[in-house]
């Protein structure tokens, strides 16, 4: 069996990034961004005070001096002279400070009587001044690719940038395989279940970016599965669950071959999820989910979510992982990596006793995943290991 990485590799290496399309910036969030984003012009645009008070010379800036109010200058409302010896100007956050100014004294440490204003004492070293040009200049890039958050998008508006160039979403249709299922709010007979994997994937897809497609249940047959992946046309990803395994009713493999698809892997040295399949499908790619239901949310974090981020034009990479302390034991693993269900708490992670892999129950409860070696030997309380965030 190949290990995980060796997995990633090999997925990856059928990955070309999908074409560009250009969007609002509202429409930005969560897309990845494919052309830089040149900033327009400086920001500050002008020197701008970072404080409402009285703009004057540093020569005049002592404590008693009396100064003569000369205007205002308010934001978006520049004040065209110049502070002269003697001068203050009245001055609000975020105006333009005026030439002959060298700082802003805060409104708190003055007194205003008339046209005059009065320093007080102990005034502050602090210029209240935002240089031009101190968050960015013009030309100043905001680099791609990269994953669009909301700060990346205040950024790109701050640039005078209304368009962005980003990866079209990718598609993803996703079947669920077996004759046991039901869609919810259905009517299942006593030997059936309810289909809950597609509702689970569906989700990681819209977050990672995708647009899922939900198609109908496929029944166990050849005929059923060549019909499924008719009705998946036009995908980028075609994403199966279930019948991935050895059993007699595991068709998945070979009526996705029957269909073309070039097999790049199938079974993978990791824990839920060993039957997983992949491979190259036409102008789509197959990966073919075991049925448990946590074997495949599972596959889908490690695999699907970083291969929908490689489609969209990011440099290919896993899941990331952060180091978390063990709050609790952890017994050894064996062959294939671990990942068990755990939650976090102020003393660190804990992996939860019951780790069979239909148990959804327990997923729920879960916000990691502790990423245990093959043959990692069993570990203790304050040991460090590494975490995927749900
Ligand atoms: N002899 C062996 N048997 C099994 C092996 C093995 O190596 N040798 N591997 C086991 C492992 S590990 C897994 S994981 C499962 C996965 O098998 P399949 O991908 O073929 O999955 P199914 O048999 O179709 O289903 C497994 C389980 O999950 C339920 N299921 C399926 N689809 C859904 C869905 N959309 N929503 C909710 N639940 C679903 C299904 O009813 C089964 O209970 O194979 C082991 N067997
Ligand atoms: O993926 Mo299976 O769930 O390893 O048990």
């Amino acid at each position: 069996m190949i290990s995980v990485a060796q997995a990633l590799d090999r997925l990856f290496a059928l990955v070309t990034p999908l074409p560009v399309e250009e969007v609002g910036l509202t429409a930005g969030l969560n897309r990845v961004l494919r052309a830089p984003v040149a900033a327009r012009r400086d920001q500050p645009p002008f020197s701008a005070s970072a404080m409402d008070g009285y703009a004057i010379r540093d020569a005049d800036c002592r404590e008693a001096a009396r100064l003569a109010v000369i205007g205002e200058a308010a934001a978006g409302h520049a004040f065209a002279g110049r502070v002269g010896p003697g001068e203050a100007l009245r001055i609000f956050t975020g105006a333009p400070v005026p030439e002959g100014a060298d700082r802003v004294v805060i409104q708190e440490d003055t007194t205003r009587e008339g046209e005059t204003v009065i320093l007080g004492a102990g005034i502050s070293d602090n210029r209240n001044i935002r240089p031009l040009g101190a968050d960015f200049r013009t030309g100043d890039a905001l680099a791609a690719p990269r994953l669009l958050r909301p700060a990346d998008l205040a950024l790109a508006a701050a640039m005078n940038a209304d368009r962005l160039t980003v990866s079209r979403r990718p598609e993803v249709a996703i079947i669920a395989t077996g004759d046991e299922l039901v869609a919810p709010g259905g009517d299942p007979r006593s030997d059936q279940i309810i289909a809950s994997n597609a509702y689970g994937l569906h989700g990681i897809v819209a977050q990672a970016g995708g647009v899922p497609r939900l198609l109908p249940i496929a029944g166990d047959s050849m005929g059923a599965l060549a019909q499924a992946f008719d009705l998946a046309r036009g995908a980028d990803i075609v994403l199966t669950i279930g019948g991935a395994s050895v059993g007699d009713h595991d068709l998945v493999g070979a009526a996705a071959e029957q269909a073309g698809m070039e097999r790049a892997f199938w079974k993978v040295a990791l824990r839920p999820g060993k039957p997983l399949m992949a491979g190259r499908f036409g102008e789509a790619l197959l990966l073919g989910l075991p049925g448990n239901p946590v074997s495949s949310m599972v596959c889908a974090q490690v695999f699907l979510v970083p291969l929908i981020r490689a489609l969209s034009g990011l440099p290919p990479a896993p899941a990331p992982r952060r180091l978390a302390r063990l709050a609790a034991p952890l017994t050894a693993n064996g062959p294939r990596e671990h990942y068990l269900r755990a939650m976090s708490g102020p003393e660190g992670v804990i992996a939860f006793s019951k780790q069979d892999s239909s148990l959804l129950s327990v997923l729920a409860e879960a916000d990691c995943l502790i990423v245990q070696p093959p043959g990692d030997p069993a570990r203790d309380a304050g040991e460090m290991v590494e975490v995927i965030t749900l």
